[in-house]
């Protein structure tokens, strides 16, 4: 049995900062990951990173088909797919190995590789297929261990080839028709992609309307735009079942009680991702999890085991990489400096990568009507934005809500170019208490897209 300080179980977004944090503070660390090909994690190896690198290439093909807006014609766009892929692999390996260099160099931290699972409350065992089992205890041990993709049920699928959100991202080839299952981030992201890139694209989903927790506003100007682009969408679809003859998948499923077949060389399978704690013999520790994997933590992000804390996509609620570095963040301030920090009260940004993205920020109209909240919704189209204008980019919705008591804003959602980028200036503004009247006339420089705020919050009688 080795004893260390501190046992760090997955090299995920909150894992290696931990590692590197308590390891300089003097306390004997080890950082188990399951393969040194996963090292750095999701959103390195197989998510953000690689995803994003070949979407910006995707928008460079599009940019380039769509110069005609502006007068100038290019003749016969080709991609050679082998440069597009390598610049990504690059990126990926690059990243990855600035990850293990800090990591490695680190006094008083071990990386090891193999999958960690717990074997007493406080005991952690580590199997890789060529060494025996090694034992550690410490008295805090960290849980990081993320998720991978989920697959539902379908019948004939293992019949078919298909891929996942980390295959298709590997493609050597861009699919002439590509089915994609599911219209979440993932769906949205790669099927317009893929799409961009020449693939003909569509999208199948249970839900009556895409990005199923977003406000049906948002989600219907975002499908508009994209079928402008080409896509076509299915929704409020049960699929039946999928079948391979050759190179052809043909895909069954009911859509208002109608039955619909559709045919694609190539299926994605994007429907939600499953807690990796089955990995982790949870139960010999006594850690409590939820009814789907997830590890229940308060808002300290400690579990039911004294010393034990669950960080990441592992405990479930919002999964992305930022809310993951910022767990990371509550961890340490707590037991390095002494801090009270906590989850409470975290306002929570995202975006969907998409083109024109969806930036999003705090409460939505929906979750703000099942609060019961006093509040007035604002909105300016697209073709509103002067920047947008000049720039030929004039898609998208801008929305606000915002409390009538405090004149507060309680969240946004932004779609239009660098959607993300203006929803956490209005993340900036409620963290620091900025009314929603103050940005009417806060001062930003001409012409940029945050000066068209002044525009959105105008909507405020
Ligand atoms: C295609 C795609 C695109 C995405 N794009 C974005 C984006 O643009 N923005 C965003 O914010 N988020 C994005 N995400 C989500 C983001 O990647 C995750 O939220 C983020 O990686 C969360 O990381 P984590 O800290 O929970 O751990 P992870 O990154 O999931 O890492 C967990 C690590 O634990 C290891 N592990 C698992 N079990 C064990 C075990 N038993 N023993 C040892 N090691 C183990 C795994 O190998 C893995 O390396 C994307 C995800 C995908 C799939
Ligand atoms: N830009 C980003 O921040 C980003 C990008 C990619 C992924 N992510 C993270 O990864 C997570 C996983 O992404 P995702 O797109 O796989 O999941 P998701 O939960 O966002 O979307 C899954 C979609 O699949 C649908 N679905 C589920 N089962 C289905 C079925 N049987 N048939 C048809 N449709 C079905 C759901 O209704 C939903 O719309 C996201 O929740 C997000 O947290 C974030």
């Amino acid at each position: 049995m080795i004893k260390k300080d501190a046992i760090i179980i997955g090299s995920g977004q909150a894992g290696n900062p931990l590692a590197l944090k308590l390891s300089a503070a003097g306390l004997k660390t080890v950082l188990i990951e399951k393969s040194e090909e996963m090292l750095g994690g999701v959103c390195v190896n197989v998510g953000c990173t690689p995803s994003k690198t070949l979407i910006a290439s995707a928008k460079a093909m599009h940019k380039i088909k769509t110069a005609h807006k502006h007068g100038i014609s290019v003749p016969d766009v080709s991609i050679d797919f082998e440069i597009t892929q390598k610049r990504k692999n690059d990126i990926v390996a690059k990243s990855k190995k600035g990850v293990k260099k800090n990591l490695e160099e680190a006094e008083n931290l071990d990386l090891i590789y193999g999958t960690a699972s717990f074997s007493g409350e406080k005991t952690i065992s580590v199997q890789n297929e060529s060494e025996e089992a090694i034992e550690f205890t410490a008295p805090y041990i960290f849980i990081n261990v993320g998720c991978r993709p989920a697959t539902p049920e379908i019948d004939g699928l293992k019949d078919v080839k298909w891929y996942d959100s980390t295959g298709i991202l590997e493609l050597q080839e861009i699919p002439k028709k590509l089915i994609v299952i599911g219209s979440g981030y993932i769906g949205l992201e790669l099927g317009q992609m893929y799409s961009r890139f020449g693939s003909e694209v569509i999208i199948v989903e249970k839900a009556g309307q895409i990005i199923s927790n977003e406000d049906a506003d948002i989600a219907e100007n975002l499908q508009e735009i994209l079928e402008e682009e080409g896509l076509t969408f299915h929704l409020n679809s049960e699929i039946k079942n999928v079948k391979q003859d050759d190179n052809k998948i043909t895909l069954t499923f009911t859509k208002n009680n109608k039955q619909e077949q559709i045919e694609g060389t190539h299926l994605l399978i994007v429907t939600g991702r499953k807690s990796n704690a089955d990995s982790l013999h949870l139960e010999k520790a006594g850690i409590k999890q939820d009814d789907k994997g997830y590890i229940k933590v308060n808002q300290k992000l400690e579990t039911n085991v004294d010393g034990v804390y669950a960080l990441g996509d592992i405990k479930g609620g919002p999964q992305f990489t930022h809310i993951s570095y910022n767990d990371y963040v509550i961890v340490s301030d707590n037991i390095l400096e002494q801090k009270n920090t906590s989850t409470e009260g975290r306002i929570i940004p995202y975006t969907v990568f998409t083109d024109p993205q969806v930036g999003r920020v705090g409460l939505s109209e929906k979750e703000a009507t099942e609060k019961n909240l006093n509040f007035t919704v604002i909105k300016i189209p697209g073709k509103r934005i002067t920047r947008g204008l000049e720039s030929a980019e004039t898609q998208g919705l801008w929305k606000a809500v915002v409390d009538n008591d405090s004149d507060k804003i309680l969240g946004a959602a932004i779609i239009g170019s660098e959607g993300g980028e203006m929803t956490s200036i209005i993340q900036m503004a409620m963290k620091g208490n900025i009314s929603a009247k103050d940005l009417q006339t806060f001062i930003f420089s001409h012409p940029t897209y945050s000066e068209s705020l002044n525009t959105l919050f105008d909507e405020l009688e």
